[in-house]
């Protein structure tokens, strides 16, 4: 048995180990499992801190409750980066992933802020299918998608689809999220954002994530929103996201887009060959 921490930011929700002593690699059917909210653990995704690349402070491996291996996380990236930071008396540490390294620093009141890195928008980078049209303006034909306007794609270190809707309580996101999220337009799946501009500077937006559906909160789809509204002229400066669990801040640095947010761990446990348990805990508070 390894122990884990059930951590989450902004409601966006993880179980995490750390491995980086001991090496735990578990199968994409085991995360499932885990991850089930009836009969698990359950999360949003599977965060791993393993050992790093030389340099880096430590590796982050990131798989989506669909048992799915995925690039990056901005939620869990600051989880991690509080549990390194609590280890070390540096001012800053990097995680290194599969969608590029991450610099992260305590921001004050609580919260981390991340480097996420360089957007990119080229239909190689997101990826697009060959012919799918201009990136940045990506229209759908089918019935239940072409009302939803263009889409602006980003990559994070994941690939985002962004929609600027006028009302985002009006979008059915139970249907077209998963129709989006597994659309042949994206060959590696999509993560599916709308977004309601209050401000240059404020936006609310609900998220379909790829491997999971919707959850409440998404770090990388707040830095592809951010990303893609200063690319198109329609966002300027800090950028506030209110997402259902609460709001992320992400600023744009000489094309560096950094993300600060709360973390928060919730309780902690073993786990291993498929079953877990839970400390206990003080009952009188
Ligand atoms: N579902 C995402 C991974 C987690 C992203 C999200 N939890 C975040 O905070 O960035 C993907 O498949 O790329």
């Amino acid at each position: 048995m390894i122990p884990f921490r059930k951590m989450n930011g902004l409601g966006n929700d993880f179980a995490v180990v750390d491995a980086r002593t001991e090496p735990f690699t578990p199968t994409s059917e085991e995360v499932k499992a885990l991850g089930d909210r009836a009969t698990g653990i359950g999360f949003d995704q599977f965060i791993i801190i393993a050992e790093p690349p030389a340099g880096e402070t430590a590796l982050m491996r990131i798989i989506n409750a669909d048992g799915g291996e995925v690039e990056s996380c901005g939620n869990a990236a600051r989880c991690v980066a509080a549990i390194l930071l609590d280890e070390r008396s540096e001012p800053e540490v990097t995680i290194a992933s599969a969608g590029g390294p991450m610099r992260a620093w305590r921001a004050g009141g609580g919260r981390i802020s991340v480097d996420m890195g360089t957007p990119r928008f080229g239909a190689a980078d997101i990826p697009l299918a060959e012919g799918a049209g201009d990136p940045q303006a990506l229209a759908f034909s089918e019935p239940e998608l072409a009302g939803l306007g263009p889409a602006a794609c980003a990559n994070v270190g994941n690939p985002h689809a962004v929609f600027f809707v006028p009302s985002i309580a009006a979008v059915d996101l139970a249907t077209v999220g998963p129709m989006l999220e597994h659309h042949p337009v994206f060959p590696a799946r999509a993560n599916i954002s709308f977004v309601e501009v209050l401000s240059p500077g404020h936006v609310r937006a609900v998220v379909h994530e790829r491997g999971v559906g919707p959850t409440r909160a998404c770090g990388t789809a707040a830095c592809a929103i951010a990303a893609v509204g200063h690319h198109m002229g329609r966002l300027a400066g800090e950028v506030t996201v209110e997402l259902p669990g609460g709001p992320l801040t992400i600023g744009l640095e000489g094309g560096r887009i950094v993300m600060t947010g709360p973390y928060e761990v919730d309780w902690t446990g073993m786990l291993g060959d498929g079953v877990y348990t839970r400390d206990p805990e003080p009952i009188n508070g």
